[in-house]
């Protein structure tokens, strides 16, 4: 059992965003069992049963909240974060992306790159990850194992392709279903409690219609999540729709392949007509908004605040690396950003995103959209506790607060100027596991490192 004091900050839903002082949290084997506002700590405590070594007091400068939730991030692109942004989505897939994927098939080079990828998004506070791996089941499975022994709350993606590929890094459609039934059954006979596999095609081009619904019917026989991408970059969607004859546009594509479900995340969605949304809204789809990506590939600008007001479920994505930074604080700011811009050609009453918006998206919006809002998200009673203790004084970085500044301006100022120097603990259900990654990262810091191709 533990007992947590001090300033909590979550959300209840869009607009409903609560600052709790002197409150009382207290987790009892990974969930959340009691929680009260302006509270008594010394009387909750003693009326629990809690031991003093248990009971974690936050400092004047420090508050809790859930933990953030990558909805779209592909782990071993992590190598490749930071370069290779010259070109646009199909050219930079085969320039850059497939190339680096390929590698994968060592189980070395993976276990190097996975190590790293887990570690790092925890220390910078994802306690949940929708992870596409690459099509080979064997470092895909490693993945799952990774993210377990580091304790990270993720689905991992074997990545399904099998047309329109390089001759290097493509499956044929039978060893394709063979290996993504193998790679669910694998994974999910480790019984690991927080790690789940999730069916993945790539995306509409690299993946034949009847592979699609084979994976369909895997995810259904299987009950397990879904990820891919749609309508993301103007060509894309052109060749896709132009490759499935008789789908009328993209979202078509996936539903005649029965992909859409309440439990699949399509990635992107730029460029969605007010049909295809409306079809993801009778399927209960969500969207993973990728505002980094987006811009640095230079897809387009999606405008989330539409797909929003059209009822679909709205989680934030890194997309590492068609965006650069694997941070889901930096989604935020990007998502914040991306809104600001397309308000400028939008009526005076069209509202942009604000800090409120995207703290809602980076936590329970993350989870509602990956269907596990009823387990993380925010700070309920029987909930399981994924959470960060934020410190708005660090040591260093250019996170400053002053005393008489509002909770709200304070909470702005961390989304804006925030980063992993200020996300002193991150628990994922219950269990503290930003000390271990930072360890496994300084650790592989200091040693020598290999060079990528020596790796391989
Ligand atoms: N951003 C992005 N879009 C994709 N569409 C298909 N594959 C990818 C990928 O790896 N990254
Ligand atoms: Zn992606």
């Amino acid at each position: 059992m533990k007992l947590f004091y001090g300033l909590v900050i979550h959300s209840k839903s869009i607009d409903d965003l609560c600052f709790l002082p002197n409150t009382v949290l207290i987790v009892d084997n990974g969930k959340i069992v009691y929680i009260q506002e302006n509270a008594d700590v010394n009387k909750v405590q003693q009326e629990h049963n809690v031991s003093s070594e248990n009971v974690v007091i936050l400092k004047e400068n420090e508050f809790l909240m859930p933990g953030m939730i990558d909805t779209h991030i592909h782990a071993p692109q992590y190598v490749n974060a930071g370069f290779g942004l010259d070109l646009p989505l199909l050219g930079w897939l085969n320039k850059y992306t497939f190339p680096t994927e390929a590698c994968f098939s060592d189980l070395k080079f993976a276990n190097e790159i996975y190590t790293r990828v887990v570690a790092n998004t925890l220390v910078n506070g994802t306690t949940t990850a929708m992870y596409f791996a690459t099509i080979h089941k064997d470092s895909a499975l490693l993945l799952g194992d990774i993210a377990h022994q580091t304790g990270q709350r993720a689905f991992i993606g074997k990545v399904s392709m099998d047309q329109n590929s390089p001759e290097y890094y493509i499956e044929e459609k039978d060893s394709a279903i063979k290996d993504v039934e193998e790679f669910i059954v694998a994974l999910q006979s480790k019984n690991y409690p927080n790690v789940q596999p999730a069916v993945t095609p790539r995306f509409a081009i690299t993946c034949s219609m009847s592979l699609m619904k084979t994976l369909s019917e895997l995810a259904s026989k299987y009950n397990v999540n879904i990820q891919t991408h749609v309508s993301e970059n103007p060509a894309e969607c052109e060749v896709a729709v132009s490759l499935h004859e008789g789908c009328r546009d993209y979202v078509d594509i996936y539903a005649q392949a029965k992909l859409l479900t309440a439990k699949t995340i399509l990635a992107h969605g730029v460029y969605l007509s007010d049909k295809e949304l409306e079809v993801l809204h009778q399927y209960q789809t969500s969207i993973s908004h990728c505002p980094n990506s987006n811009c640095s590939i230079r897809s387009g600008m999606c405008d989330v605040r539409r797909l929003m007001e059209k009822g679909l479920r709205v989680g934030l994505g890194t997309d590492v690396s068609g965006g650069f930074s694997s941070s889901i604080l930096d989604a935020m700011r990007f998502a914040i950003t991306v809104s600001n811009i397309l308000s400028l050609s939008k009526p005076e009453e069209y509202k942009p995103l604000n800090f409120r918006d995207v703290f809602f998206m980076a936590t329970l919006g993350g989870a509602q959209a990956l269907g596990l809002h009823d387990k993380v998200g925010n700070f309920e009673i029987g909930k399981e506790f994924d959470a960060l203790v934020v410190n708005l004084a660090p040591t260093d970085g250019n996170l400053e607060v002053w005393p008489d500044e509002s909770m709200e301006n304070r909470l702005s100022k961390w989304i804006h100027l925030g980063d992993d120097r200020s996300i002193s603990r991150v628990y994922v259900n219950g269990v503290e596991v930003k000390e271990g990654a930072s360890n496994t990262l300084r650790i592989k810091r200091l040693g020598s490192k290999r060079k990528l191709s020596e790796m391989v």
